[in-house]
């Protein structure tokens, strides 16, 4: 049905062996081998679910008394149908890695977590896990509803192998980081789902697991108890603690995770760098009809006759043949998809004035153009640009359709070319940012990408001390009055 093989082989090079590889040339094979193996903390491999569906509960019954009463040598019927939640899942990952686990309702993130528990059992393949696994699966998973959050922490300490000292010892750290006051001593039915999560979270947490297992429950919590959890997962990290952690936010991903893996029905579609992870997810969830736009459909020229006006303006740009690729700051590692019946042609990036400069000062104002084909009849189309930093959060971002943009909620015909502009004042923080850009239209609620060129512009900010943090707020910061220290 499919081959676990491939898949054992595939996996396990981009998350775990990758840099191993690296650091042991000096080494010989069998200490090679030893310290790999002592590193891994999970070790999944060919793993395989198949469930049961039955159409009817009089089915399962047949199926479990036919079989019984009929010869051994006759054939007995089936009477359900086979459904494979997950296919052939191999990786591994080390101490102190965080993965991300990606994918769409249904892609089998959670049955994938719950063998790598233990709480499931796979068809076929096996996990190996190393030290104390603590997870937080489902909304207070563990947790008894009729007893307080008091004793289901000491029942989940339990759980998770402490003695009551070592319970003693983290009670008060466990209710501090909880931060749900007087509930602690309330029955957990009567919690909120945010207060359980907290709770649940609080315990997993400072057991000082050897790998945490969360499971989309922190986003819950509200935002400032997110912030916190993150920063305990990275405490747990530094400390040598495995994290695999399933979210449907990219920016979590990218934030937090050291690799990624993504599920598509129940296969294994991507594995390794999470930004080339979430890049791929983000083609499933909107890449409809994916097509790479490398060759546009109309014939080199016969726009630009119809469209010399802009051929002339200001920024020079191509409108009859892509050359995004030949400006500098073009990023060799955009990932780009389509439909291709649009093309973003070309892009210009001026600071201040200057054309694609090395760097922006802060402060300069920017302006980024780009030049679109159309290749067919085009109902509404939106344009959209983000910018984001080298580790994926979105600075900022808007599209036609945000900004109101009259000339594009029309038809826009095949051949028309289309020149957007947008401009900035600089109030980034210096790094190095990414530019994505996009053209799609609406076909009821769903998103249709023609040509989307993600990260496919690289600029810089020079160093400067203006104000510290991803983007300038203008904080108004002054002092009102000062008292003399003999006034006092
Ligand atoms: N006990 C079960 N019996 C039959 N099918 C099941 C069972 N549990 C899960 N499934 C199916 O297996 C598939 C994977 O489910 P799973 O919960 O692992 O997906 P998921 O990626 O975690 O989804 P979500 O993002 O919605 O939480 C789904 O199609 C689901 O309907």
């Amino acid at each position: 049905m499919f081959s676990e093989g491939e898949n054992v082989a595939k996996a396990t090079i981009p998350l775990a062996l990758e840099s191993a590889e690296k650091n042991l040339e000096t080494s010989n094979e069998n200490e090679k081998a030893r310290r790999s193996s002592s590193d891994t903390a999970i070790s999944v491999r060919g793993i395989s679910k198949c469930y049961q569906i039955y159409d009817a509960p009089r089915d399962r019954l047949k199926q479990f008394i036919i079989p019984r009463l009929r010869l051994a040598r006759q054939q007995s019927r089936q009477y359900f149908r086979e459904f494979w939640a997950l296919k052939g899942i191999s990786f591994e990952v080390r101490k102190g890695e965080t993965v991300g686990i990606i994918g769409r309702n249904g892609s089998g993130k959670s049955t994938l977590l719950q063998i790598i528990c233990g709480t499931l059992t796979p068809t076929a393949g096996s996990v190996e896990t190393r030290g104390r696994i603590a997870a937080l699966l489902e909304l207070g998973s563990g947790f008894n509803p009729e007893f307080t959050g008091r004793e289901n922490i000491y029942m989940n300490g339990a759980v998770l192998g402490l003695t009551r000292e070592e319970i003693d010892d983290r009670f008060d750290s466990i209710v501090s980081f909880a931060d749900i006051g007087q509930f602690i001593d309330q029955p957990v039915k009567t919690y909120s789902s945010g207060m359980s999560v907290r709770l649940a979270f609080a315990v997993q947490a400072q057991v000082d697991p050897d790998i945490l297992i969360v499971d989309e429950a922190l986003s819950v919590g509200d935002v400032r108890f997110q912030a916190k959890c993150f920063a305990r997962l990275q405490q747990l990290k530094d400390n040598g603690t495995s994290v695999l952690l399933v979210t449907h936010s990219s920016e979590q991903i990218v934030t937090h995770c050291s690799s990624a893996l993504l599920l598509n029905d129940g296969m294994q579609f991507e594995i390794g760098e999470p930004r080339h992870v979430v890049n791929r997810y983000l083609d499933l969830l909107f890449g409809k009809e994916r097509r790479n736009p490398d060759s546009p459909q109309a014939q080199p020229g016969d726009i630009f006759q119809e469209d010399k006006g802009y051929a002339e303006s200001a920024y020079q740009l191509s409108t009859d043949s892509d050359v995004f690729q030949t400006r500098n700051g073009y990023n060799t590692h955009e990932y780009r998809w389509g439909d291709g019946t649009a093309s973003i042609l070309d892009f210009y990036l001026a600071a201040n004035g200057e054309p694609y400069p090395s760097a922006i000062t802060v402060g300069q104002t920017v302006t980024l153009a780009v030049s679109i084909k159309f290749h067919s009849d085009m109902w509404r189309p939106i344009l959209g640009i983000t910018i984001k930093t080298k580790d994926g959060v979105t600075i900022s971002g808007t599209n036609s359709e945000m900004a109101d943009l009259l000339d594009l909620q029309a038809l826009v015909k095949k051949g028309a070319i289309l020149v957007g502009k947008c401009s900035f004042q600089c109030r980034l923080g210096p790094g190095d940012y990414f530019v994505s850009l996009g053209l799609a239209t609406r076909e009821n609620d769903e998103i249709i990408p023609h040509d989307r060129r993600y990260d496919s512009i690289h600029f810089i900010v020079e160093p400067h001390n203006k104000f510290h943090g991803l983007a300038d707020l203008a904080l108004d910061l002054s002092i009102s009055h000062i008292v003399e220290s003999n006034q006092i």
